[in-house]
């Protein structure tokens, strides 16, 4: 994960595809080692769903459900109330399933999800000091103030050559 600091002092923190894979490889690693296996995934969309995918691969899970859930207004980022658009009726009260998700920052998408499947695990690639406690399993910890870019939030962009800038 690369830490980037802009003018305004915003941190952001660049997660690319090798790495996610890397780290969702390892997440299941730990997940299978402490819990064995699971009947079936339930991926938080949209953030969950590549995770879903790979820890689905590792794991040997054909069943995978989802549940969608809108936190965070589209155009400035700022949370909502949440509010789920569709339910993972596969998955009964979550026993046996494991809820996937790619990050855990405030705990409130977590916290939802937890209470509408009380017997599932759930786990997520990076957790946030706040949404620690959400998670049961989880790779890497990122300070509250930092913004995860993932790969799909991002594309490969042309950087002026250094000399050029220090000339500015
Ligand atoms: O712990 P919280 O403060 O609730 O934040 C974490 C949630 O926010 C992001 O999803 P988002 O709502 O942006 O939707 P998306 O996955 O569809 O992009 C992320 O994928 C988590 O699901
Ligand atoms: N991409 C992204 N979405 C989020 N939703 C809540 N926190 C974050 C974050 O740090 N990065
Ligand atoms: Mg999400």
């Amino acid at each position: 994960m690369t830490n980037t600091q802009t003018p305004q002092s915003v941190q952001y923190a660049t997660v690319t595809w090798d790495q996610l894979h890397r780290d969702a490889r390892h997440l299941a690693t730990e997940l299978m080692r402490k819990y064995g296996s699971f009947q079936g995934i339930v991926a938080i969309t949209r953030g969950g769903l590549i995770p879903a995918a790979i820890l689905g691969r590792e794991m040997g899970c054909r069943l995978i459900e989802s549940i969608s859930v809108i936190s965070y207004a589209e155009e400035e980022g700022s949370q909502r109330e949440p509010q789920v658009v569709k339910a993972p009726v596969a998955a009964g009260d979550g026993e046996g399933f494991l809820i996937v998700d790619d990050l855990v920052d405030s705990g409130v998408t977590a916290k939802l999800v937890r209470e509408l499947l009380p017997k599932a695990v759930f786990a997520c690639l990076y957790a946030k000091p706040d949404g620690k406690p959400h998670t049961d399993q989880f790779v890497m910890e990122v300070p509250q103030d930092t913004w995860v870019l993932f790969p799909w939030d991002t594309a490969p962009l042309f950087v002026p050559p250094l000399v050029k800038k220090e000339k500015e």
